[in-house]
């Protein structure tokens, strides 16, 4: 497997503005993310593609989830138009189980039908992975990434990654060591044709081609609630601007170099937010990560 992914890597796809830039120049990423159950992840996707650097973002999806993303973010545009990447399931449950009521997730551990996807999200999610832009597949749509023919990168978290591989008709596999883990990563890739992002203490990037990395930028105050959900909306600006540098001047990344260079923004953004707390570090939230992506962003671009 490749080294980790270093500072230099992600200096090398991130760019600055420049004068002949607008903001459609610069990308625009749009979210079919949240959910009644979790407006939440809505929110937090959002402020961290805007904090990523993006030129638009374009927020689709339940009207609580919208209401409380323009109250963090009236910059947001929640009408439909194009874009340049997709970010789409965080803050979704695939399907509710069939003895599922109006019971908030948690009470019991049921998935009450306020968390799960609707025919209609379904059907909204299954168009956008049959068009042509890249997606980033979170949470609640790993499932829909099975099959579809967009490029992708999906997100899984451990649990998530080995429901993916049952999915795909793959043995559980599970492994110790960041090789290991890379090798399994690396079989889910080629089977499912699309770019893994496996997160965890230490994220393992894999496309289906082979290549894989690891990114050990984050810190272990990242293992709380919604980071991953401020991570999807990371990979969302990132992929989004290059597809439009891409479009505009044919300059051209893979999705895995894409993929890691925003999963070391985030790791380094929560890096710098927990390290300002002390020597030791100290506890930060999703939104502090989100908050410190600037940051990593112009200590990435700053020797450009
Ligand atoms: N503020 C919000 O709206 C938040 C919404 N979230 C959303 O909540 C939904 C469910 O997320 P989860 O999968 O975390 O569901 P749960 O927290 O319900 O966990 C489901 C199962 O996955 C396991 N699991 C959770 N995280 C894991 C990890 N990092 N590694 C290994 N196993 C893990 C748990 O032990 C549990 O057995 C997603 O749609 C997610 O986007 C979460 O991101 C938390 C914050
Ligand atoms: N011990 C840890 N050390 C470093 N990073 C971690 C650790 N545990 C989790 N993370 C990171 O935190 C994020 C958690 O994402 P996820 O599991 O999707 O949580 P959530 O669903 O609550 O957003 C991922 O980016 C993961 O790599």
């Amino acid at each position: 497997m490749a080294g980790s992914w270093t500072l230099a890597d992600a200096r090398g796809v991130l760019r600055s503005p420049t004068a002949a830039d607008d903001k459609y120049s610069r990308g625009v990423v749009g979210f079919r993310t949240g959910s009644d159950a979790y407006p939440g992840a809505a929110v937090l996707g959002v402020e961290a593609a805007w904090r990523a650097g993006i030129g638009m973002v374009r927020y689709l999806g339940p009207d609580r989830a919208a209401q409380l993303v323009l109250a963090r973010r009236p910059e947001t545009v929640t009408a439909d138009g194009r874009v340049q990447a997709w970010v789409i399931g965080s803050g979704m449950v695939p399907t509710a189980p069939p003895d599922a009521d109006d019971a908030s997730p948690g009470d019991s551990g049921r998935v009450g039908p306020t968390a799960a996807r609707s025919a209609a999200d379904t059907a909204a999610l299954r168009g956008i992975l049959s068009g042509a832009q890249p997606v980033i597949v979170d949470a609640g749509a790993l499932d829909l990434a099975v099959g579809a023919h967009a490029p992708r990168i999906v997100t899984p978290h451990a649990r998530e990654h080995a429901r993916l591989r049952e999915l795909l008709g793959l043995d559980p596999a599970s492994a110790e060591d960041d090789d290991g883990r890379a090798a399994v990563a690396a079989q889910t890739a080629a089977a499912l044709g699309a770019t893994v992002v496996v997160k965890g203490a230490v994220t393992i990037v894999a496309q289906p081609d082979g290549w894989a990395t690891r990114v050990t930028a984050g810190t272990p105050w990242l293992a709380t609630a919604g980071t991953g959900d401020v991570l999807a909306g990371a990979l969302g600006a990132v992929v989004a601007a290059a597809e439009a540098r891409r479009e505009a001047q044919g300059e051209a990344h893979g999705l895995g170099a894409l993929a890691a260079t925003a999963v070391w923004l985030h790791g380094r953004a929560a890096t710098l937010a927990a390290g300002g707390l002390g020597a030791a570090g100290g506890p930060i939230t999703a939104l502090d990560v989100a908050d410190a992506l600037p940051l990593a962003v112009a200590e990435a671009i700053a020797a450009e």
